[in-house]
């Protein structure tokens, strides 16, 4: 990244008003509830930092004036909106009763724990060599960005292709997200997890499975996607076997020592957000009608893409906007203060790449987002550019906005 880095720029612009199409917005999602009597772990933005001196994810940062004291109209709007979003945060329980429900799963020393660590706790991948095995199951209730609230659980992986307390742990969930260890025989994990298919289908249930084929970084390069095919279709054969003929099973490579397991980790949340249509919608019309080629909403504190342009999108993007948010975050912590952010509510951040690309950053609020990619042209228009990116941001808090109040009226 530093070597193809020619540019770094960080600017303030000013924002108008205009409306998008919102529809999709209130998709159903399912309505369960939890009542499990087990170690809970509710996690706030600023409890999971490792640093004493938060900054770009504190509230303070939230509720801090712009540093030249002008009050424009522009603010007094994005205060009302945080406001709002502030009301929601707190009335956590009654505004998220059916938030998914993801449970990890997996044979013992798989990698459950390791992936959770790495992605909401800012664990570093080294560090996860010393983690415990899980004796009893661990909920945790996160949120990313803009009001994206899930539960995951982590439970004590079997030792052997055994169901064990299986139909407790999965009880109300909503996905099964299965670790698979690739540098293992896999016999004993594909069994497992043919074995949890074919409990949930015996018993009605129709749960999303996203099998994360895990710790691919062991695995000789060239053979990872044939590993990948084999995986897939002998399971697709076992399921066949069982008359589970169309079941509901993503295959992902991921390792915790590249960005493979927050891309596939992104994809997880992204099918749980009951808004991503309605997003995605809004950033092809974007893209559709400015310069930029990719545009991304992006949680910076957890490094999940919560949803991007439906063009698709290669490996290296993804691995390019996460270098994004790692400059963005290393400069922030550095530079910026709770009272005094790197990065108000009107400033951008631009890189300019020596392969012919800039890279642009818009918070959306302090904990989200906008990643543009772009061609380096003669003539960018930045400012309508600008223009239209505000525009996106204000309509994409107003959807969750939206949503969430359409969900309090539910109820
Ligand atoms: N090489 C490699 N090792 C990994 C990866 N992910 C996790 N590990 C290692 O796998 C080991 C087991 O990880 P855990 O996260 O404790 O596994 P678990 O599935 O939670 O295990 P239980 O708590 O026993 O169910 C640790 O030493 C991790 O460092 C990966 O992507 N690559």
């Amino acid at each position: 990244m530093n070597t193809i880095c020619k540019r770094l720029k960080i600017c303030n612009f000013h924002f108008s008003d205009m409306n998008y199409d919102l529809k999709g917005v209130y998709d159903t999602a399912s309505n369960n509830d939890t009542s499990k009597d087990v170690e809970y772990h509710q996690y706030t933005r600023d409890s999971t930092r490792s640093d004493g001196e938060s900054s770009i994810y504190s509230n303070d940062f939230q509720n801090s004036s712009i540093p030249n004291g002008l009050d424009r109209l522009d603010d007094i709007e994005d205060e009302q909106i945080e406001k709002q979003e502030q009301q929601i945060d707190d009335d956590y329980e009654e505004i998220a009763p059916d938030r998914p429900r993801l449970l990890m799963w997996g044979l013992t020393k798989s990698g459950k724990t390791s992936i959770i660590k790495l992605i909401f706790e800012k664990m570093t991948a080294g560090e996860t060599l010393q983690l415990p095995e899980t004796k009893t199951i661990q909920i945790h209730e996160l949120t990313c960005g803009i009001h994206v609230r899930f539960q995951i659980r982590d439970v004590p992986g079997p030792k052997t292709a055994s169901l064990l307390d299986f139909d407790t742990y999965s009880s109300e969930c909503t996905t099964i997200v299965f670790i698979l260890d690739a540098t293992e025989d896999c016999s004993d994990s594909i069994n497992l997890l043919i074995s949890s298919v074919q409990w949930m289908h015996s018993h009605g249930c129709n749960v999303r499975f996203e099998v994360l084929i895990h710790k691919i970084d062991g695995v000789h390069e060239p053979d990872r996607l044939e590993r990948h095919s084999n995986i897939q279709q002998q399971v697709t054969v076992m399921l066949h076997e069982c008359s589970i003929e169309e079941p509901l099973i993503n295959f992902y490579l991921t390792s915790i020592y590249d960005h493979s397991i927050h891309e596939a980790f992104s994809k997880i949340v992204q099918s749980q957000i009951r808004q991503l249509r309605a997003l995605e919608n809004m950033l092809d019309l974007v893209t559709a009608s400015t310069q930029l080629d990719k545009i991304f909403v992006c949680d910076i504190y957890n490094k999940i893409f919560l949803a991007s342009d439906t063009k698709p999108v290669e490996s290296q993007i993804s691995e390019l906007c996460c270098d994004v948010v790692d400059v963005y975050t290393d400069i922030s912590s550095i530079y910026g203060t709770s009272k005094s952010p790197v990065l108000d509510s009107m400033s951008c951040c631009t890189i300019e790449l020596s392969i012919g690309l800039i890279l642009y950053l818009k918070n959306i609020n302090p904990t989200t987002a906008l990643i543009c990619i772009l061609k380096k042209e003669p003539k960018i228009n930045e400012a309508l550019m600008e223009v239209n990116l505000n525009i996106l941001k204000q309509n994409i808090q107003e959807l969750f906005l939206a949503s969430s109040n359409y969900l309090s009226r539910q109820q």
